[in-house]
């Protein structure tokens, strides 16, 4: 599904990710878990195209994507939900969901009923602005925009960041139901432990641009494991 191969990156000259290698399998959910400042985002951003990298291989769904524009990857099936959500907030809940369509590689302008089946706030709030939604509510607009665009894998940067427990619980509950239920795959970079734990198959730890450890989020459910890798 996903296989990146010696990736780096960085802004102007200053290098941030240093030959990251690392697969994502078809409905696996993969959470990025490290200290602030470790390169997570970047390497979000890398694989959504919205930061060309310096060197390496990405290949999604046999393609090679590195170098490739954010919008020709997004139309490729990858979806980013970068941290801030990224909405527009003069664009009606209705009218961010269709844009979110446009990614669609059939083109058509539908949006899917499960998206309002996992978040009926958008069903109710349609024609609301997206910007008078609460934080909680624009993530999940973020998401389901994201889903619009009918995508193979999701890239989602620190959803749960500033909101409710009910709602993190709701979005823990759509990634795993779109990765057993779809086959989606979800690549998740989060300071919640409770969400990363839960719906994680497998974590990754970032340090300093490199991956360093991968393992299985029982693991992670040790006091000790848990010191050594993200000083918690
Ligand atoms: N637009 C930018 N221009 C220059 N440097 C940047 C930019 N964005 C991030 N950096 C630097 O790149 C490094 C990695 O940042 P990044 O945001 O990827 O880390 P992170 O692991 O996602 O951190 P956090 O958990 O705090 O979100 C940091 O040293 C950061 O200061």
């Amino acid at each position: 599904m996903l296989s990146v191969r010696n990736l780096s990156a960085g802004y102007d000259s200053v290098p941030v990710l240093d030959n990251i290698t690392l697969d994502v399998r078809a409905g696996e959910i993969v959470v990025i878990l490290g200290r602030n400042g470790v390169g997570k985002s970047t390497l979000m951003r890398t694989l959504a195209g919205a930061l060309p990298p310096s060197s390496g291989s990405v290949v999604f769904q046999e393609t090679e994507i590195a170098g490739w524009r954010p919008n020709q990857i997004a139309r490729q099936g990858l979806a980013y939900v970068p941290q801030g959500r990224g909405i527009f907030p003069k664009l009606t809940v209705q009218e961010n969901l269709l844009l979110g369509t446009r990614a669609r590689r059939d083109r058509s302008g539908t949006i899917p009923d499960a998206i309002y089946t996992h978040f009926p706030i958008l069903r109710e709030r349609a024609f609301q602005d997206g910007g008078t939604l609460s934080g909680g509510q624009q993530q999940q607009l973020a998401i389901g925009r994201a889903m619009c665009g009918d995508p193979r894998l999701l890239l989602l940067d620190e959803p749960s960041e500033g909101i409710q427990p009910n709602i993190v619980w709701q979005i823990g509950q759509f990634l795993t139901t779109i990765a057993r239920e779809s086959q989606i795959s979800v690549v998740l970079v989060e300071q919640n432990l409770d969400l990363a734990l839960n719906v994680g198959d497998r974590c990754l730890v970032m340090e300093k641009g490199r991956i360093v450890h991968s393992g299985t989020p029982d693991e992670f459910r040790n006091e000790e494991v848990l010191r050594k890798f993200l000083a918690i």
